[in-house]
């Protein structure tokens, strides 16, 4: 194999992320990305469009003063104008780059831009010529590109460079692209521009029909460019850009094929995601590649008995390279012995017998048909001995009153040994009356910890499940309840896990005080 050829990796997440509609991100916002994308060893970032606003000027202006591996990079239409404030803005970095831009397709020179093809290059040659009072690192984009007349290309392609353009980007600005066909565009474009040695050949497509990343690795593999413009968890404008963790990962993952060197720190691109993530108030959908939650997760009995057996069954890469800190066996209702064994050991259950773990497994798939998240104390409560026990706490019904304006009452009778017990209480809402007007009773000293709700079926008469979390003393137990009044589940719930708990029995205690409240 030959010495790898280095891939440049541009980022456009604080100017084409930023397009994205509400990622609209402040000064102090973009200098933390800024930092993240140095840290990862981003060659390019694009930190703004400096005639955009006073706001975005300032921003890649405090980028340009504190960013020193990684080049600044402004976007600027070709006007002076634009690469005046351009080149302002990066002024202190000590690599700049202005990257300017004008369409070059039929139509939108026509409709939008309302010039002839021969402004279109003068007014290109022009920006470039003032650019380079600036930097000598000038990026020029066709937009439109891949609906532009190729023969134009050459035209305005060959003018920038002799113009001083060491970059040439080619975008496929409104992601029209098919992967192959890209590839041979770019291919061709290269052929047939005869200073196309002159620069780097960038790429820097958009996701309308999901194929950014593809189209983008087929321009580099097939079409020869050594530039991919991307964004961090693909953010750009409408469908958003090609995802960076992804392009970065594909070459890296598929080093075999691509053979080009790439030297992101790829530990970086979870920490990078959840970052813009969080700024942008954009989630990441758990299926994403590489930075989902669901990502390096295995939830199938089958897969996860591979990974446990050899990691790379099912894992292409692992997940502590690109910056989680593990992958995840997930037990449900598809897991098999082999995951639910494992997890038991984590948990440090102690275990008799293999029958003694068929035989919780066969309660946990119950469970998992009925549940969908397995908590941990689930799988302990499958081991506890007062599992199979009868219960001596027994739900027997609840009264409730909840009016707009009044706080919610509730009355309980539950039974305790046989004892009926009654409780009634308030509460900031009706769960809370309720967990109270047992509390007035059982006065057990447990903290809540945790409260969900599923709906086992469907519909507005759906059978409601209720986890309850309580912990006393330093044991921790999940109580269930099932019921189609979403309250009375609550109660049955909070009674399993006192049950589980066994601290009502304790009552007697006179930690616990009397039975002042019991009937
Ligand atoms: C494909 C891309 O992602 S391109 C980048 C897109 N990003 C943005 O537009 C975000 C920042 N943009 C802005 O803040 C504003 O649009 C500004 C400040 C740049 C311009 O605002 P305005 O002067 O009010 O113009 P407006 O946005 O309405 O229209 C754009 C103008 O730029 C012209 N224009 C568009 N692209 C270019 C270009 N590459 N070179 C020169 N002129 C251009 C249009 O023809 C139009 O001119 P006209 O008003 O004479 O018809
Ligand atoms: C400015 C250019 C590179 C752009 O964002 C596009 O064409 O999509
Ligand atoms: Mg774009």
């Amino acid at each position: 194999m030959n010495t790898p050829e280095k891939l440049i990796i541009f980022d456009t997440t604080l100017r084409d992320g930023e397009q994205s509609p509400g990622a609209t991100m402040g000064q102090a916002d973009k200098l933390r990305i800024a930092k993240q994308l140095e840290r990862m060893g981003v060659d390019v970032i694009e930190a703004g469009f400096a005639a955009s606003s006073p706001g975005d000027f300032a921003a890649i202006q405090a980028i340009a003063q504190v960013v020193k591996n990684s080049t600044v990079c402004s976007l600027a239409r070709a006007n002076l104008r634009d690469i005046e404030k351009a080149g302002l803005a990066i002024q202190a970095a000590p690599r700049k780059r202005i990257h300017t831009f004008i369409a070059t397709s039929p139509l939108h020179m026509e409709k939008k831009l309302n010039l002839q093809p021969g402004q279109v290059i003068e007014a290109a040659v022009s920006a470039i010529r003032e650019a380079k009072k600036y930097t000598d690192d000038i990026e020029f984009s066709c937009e439109d590109a891949s609906r532009s007349e190729p023969e134009f290309l050459y035209r305005i392609i060959e003018a920038a460079i002799r113009e001083g353009a060491n970059t040439i980007n080619i975008p496929d600005t409104v992601g029209y692209a098919v992967p192959s066909v890209f590839g041979e565009f770019i291919k061709n474009l290269r052929e047939h521009v005869y200073n196309s040695d002159q620069a780097i050949w960038s790429v820097h497509c958009h996701n309308d029909l999901g194929l950014a990343v593809a189209n983008s690795l087929s321009g580099v593999h097939f079409g020869g460019a050594r530039q991919i413009e991307c964004s961090i968890n693909g953010l750009g404008e409408r469908a958003g850009n090609c995802a960076l963790e992804e392009v970065v990962m594909a070459v890296k993952t598929r080093k075999d094929f691509f053979n080009l060197g790439c030297y992101i720190d790829t530990r970086q691109l979870v920490p990078a995601s959840k970052l813009v993530s969080s700024i942008t108030g954009f989630p990441i959908q758990p299926n994403k590649a590489i930075v989902g939650a669901n990502a390096f997760s295995h939830a199938s009995g089958i897969h996860q008995d591979g990974v446990l057996k050899a990691r790379d069954t099912y894992e292409i890469m692992t997940a502590e390279e690109v910056g989680w800190n593990t992958n995840k066996l997930v037990l449900g209702k598809l897991s098999g012995r082999s995951a639910f064994r494992q997890r038991v050991r984590e948990l440090g259950i102690p275990t008799k017998s293999e029958e003694e773990i068929n035989e919780a497994f066969a309660r946990f798939k119950e469970l998992a048909d009925k549940k969908t998240d397995i908590f941990d104390e689930d799988i302990q409560s499958l081991f506890d001995e007062q599992y199979t026990e009868q219960q001596n706490i027994k739900f027997v019904s609840l009264k409730q009153a909840s009016e707009t304006g009044k706080r919610p009452y509730a009355e309980i009778v539950y039974l305790e040994n046989g004892v009926e017990r009654h409780g009634q209480a308030e509460g900031n809402g009706p769960v809370d009356a309720t967990f109270n007007a047992i509390e007035s009773c059982a006065k057990s000293g447990a903290e809540l910890l945790l409260y969900s709700v599923n709906a086992l079926t469907l519909g507005t008469q759906a059978q409601g499940e209720v986890t309850v979390r309580l912990s006393f003393g330093g044991r921790m137990v999940n109580g269930n309840g099932a019921d189609p009044d979403i309250l009375a589940a609550s109660a049955k719930a909070y009674l399993d896990a006192l049950n589980k708990l066994n601290v009502v029995r304790e009552k007697k205690n006179p930690q616990f005080g009397n039975d002042a409240a019991a009937v």
